[in-house]
């Protein structure tokens, strides 16, 4: 099949790229020049293990393409795929400019029946706005072409992007009723179908219902994690092990195991921002979601977690210490520094006159990008981080070591060589990678989230 998808960010390339692995020709257009000379030399905008084989197979092949010639673009697709930012505005509502802006697009050059698929994640309503857009640039050179506008939003996680769309759990797809529904719908059953061999994935339903899904499952998985982290946090009151915990109630069926990890907050550019979002939708409709606002604000006081467990332990003024931070990017296998919990972490610390030596295995030159920004008007904190080559350079010397983000390379340390290179064996663990006992053995301080129950003292307890 023909399809154009616009939008080259992580859901714009793994899209394209894996339709053209199933021996669709795909044409990627984006308006980010740069983006695009990139691609065509072989390069890729982000990390994402897999993407640059999985293109650069694709492009020999002569399946994907990459250009900003929007008219070439929709010309080519019978399917349009939009895979737009939706950022937030700033009073956390989704920004659907981007999204508009490519439905006048496909209504300034489409010339016959086209098929255009929202895969942006946008607010209940979008699809109708989209379909307003292209009727209105239609109109306005007096063509009649026919097409349809479904929602089809997508799940994957970055980190895992390409297992997760070849291997979708559900494929949910908002099609109108009639016979221009039943159109749509029979496209994009033929479009799916490599997907669906063993059984059936797809799930279709009524547009405002695909747009409302993408939005309640992120809320979903917000809610489980911010509900563990405050159960971890009155675990360590309470000297009970949250990993214990964690599996304990995740044996049960109706409650299962995934999503259910505390640590020190999610981040991302999903959850925060599409939590805001339909937080927005709600205040709209005077239908307040007390639930989400909760989830939000635990997790911006779970961001701090790590910060506090410090200052309890060494005092609120960090000056003459240095902290070595492993792990910058918002979760592993992935360089996206988007609402990292890391980011948080460690202007707290600057703040507080420390000293910090970061490492991570791909977020490297993001985070410099990152706290370029976040720092820009404290040069003087900004000269107290420096960034190191590998993790045990990042610890030579260090007061502690501070884990932020779960890379696999920091489950299984030389613990030896670990407890030797710091200053003090002190850790804060923000991810709980390693077992509290073992770290006891070693003469490790080992903080975690959550993790404190072996150490409980029970004297504490009133009666
Ligand atoms: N990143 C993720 O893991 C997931 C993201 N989503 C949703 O998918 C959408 C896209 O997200 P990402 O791929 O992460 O975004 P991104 O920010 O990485 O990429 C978006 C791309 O669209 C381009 N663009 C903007 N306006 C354009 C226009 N008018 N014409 C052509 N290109 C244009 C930008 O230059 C950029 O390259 C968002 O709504 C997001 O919420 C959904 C599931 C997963
Ligand atoms: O809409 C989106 O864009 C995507 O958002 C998330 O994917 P992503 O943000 O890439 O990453 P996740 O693996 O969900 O992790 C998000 C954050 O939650 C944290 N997390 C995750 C799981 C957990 O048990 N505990 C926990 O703290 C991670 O560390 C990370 O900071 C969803 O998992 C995807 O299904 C969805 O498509």
């Amino acid at each position: 099949m023909k399809i154009t998808i616009i939008g080259t960010g992580y859901v714009g390339l793994v899209t394209g790229a894996c339709f053209a692995e199933l021996g669709n020709e795909v044409f990627c257009i984006d308006i980010d020049a740069r983006k695009i000379e990139l691609l065509n030399n072989g390069g890729l905008p982000v990390y994402e293990p897999g993407l640059k084989a999985l293109i650069a197979r694709n492009l020999q092949a002569g399946r994907i393409r990459f250009s900003t010639d929007l008219a070439a673009s929709v010309a080519h697709g019978a399917v349009q795929f939009i895979a737009v930012g939706t950022p937030p505005d700033e009073d956390g509502s989704a920004d659907l400019n981007h999204v508009l802006a490519a439905a006048r697009a496909i209504g300034r050059y489409m010339s016959r029946y086209t098929l255009v698929v929202n895969k942006s994640t946008a607010p209940v309503g979008t699809a109708q706005r989209v379909r307003q857009s292209i009727a209105a640039e239609l109109a306005a050179r007096g063509n009649d072409a026919p097409f349809a506008v479904v929602s089809n939003p997508e799940f994957l996680k970055e980190g895992a992007a390409i297992e997760d769309f070849m291997r979708p759990d559900r494929i949910v797809l908002g099609c109108a009723s009639g016979p221009e529904g039943q159109r749509a719908r029979a496209i994009m059953q033929r479009l799916y179908a490599p997907f669906n061999r063993n059984h059936d994935r797809m799930l279709y339903m009524d547009v405002r219902s695909a747009e409302f899904t993408k939005y309640a499952a992120n809320a979903m998985l917000a809610t489980r994690i911010s509900f563990m982290n405050e159960l971890a946090n009155l675990a360590d009151c309470v000297g009970a092990d949250i990993e214990a915990v964690r599996r304990g109630i995740g044996a049960d069926p109706r409650i299962g195991y995934d999503f259910l990890y505390a640590g020190c907050g999610y981040g991302g550019s999903c959850f925060p921002k599409d939590t805001s979002a339909l937080i927005r939708t709600a205040r709209q409709y005077d239908q307040p979601l007390r639930i989400l606002h909760a989830v939000n604000a635990v997790n911006a006081a779970q961001k701090e977690v790590l910060a506090k467990k410090m200052t309890a332990r060494l005092g609120m003024d960090l000056s003459g210490l240095r902290f070595a931070i492993w792990g910058l990017a918002f979760k592993p296998n992935t360089d996206d520094m988007r609402e990292a919990p890391s980011r948080v972490l460690i202007a707290e610390l600057l703040a507080r006159g420390a000293r910090v030596t970061a490492y991570d295995p791909a977020a490297m030159r993001a985070a410099e990008r990152a706290f370029a920004l976040d720092l820009k008007h404290a040069p003087d904190a900004r000269a107290r981080l420096d960034f190191a080559e590998n993790q045990m350079q990042a610890v030579l010397g260090a007061d502690a070591l501070v884990i932020v983000t779960e890379w696999q390379a920091f489950k299984s340390p030389d613990f030896q060589q670990l407890r030797d290179g710091l200053k003090t064996p002190l850790i804060f663990d923000g991810r709980n990678l390693y077992e509290p006992a073992a770290m006891r053995e070693l003469g490790i301080e080992y903080h975690t989230i959550g993790r404190t129950s072996a150490g409980y003292d029970e004297s504490r307890d009133t009666a």
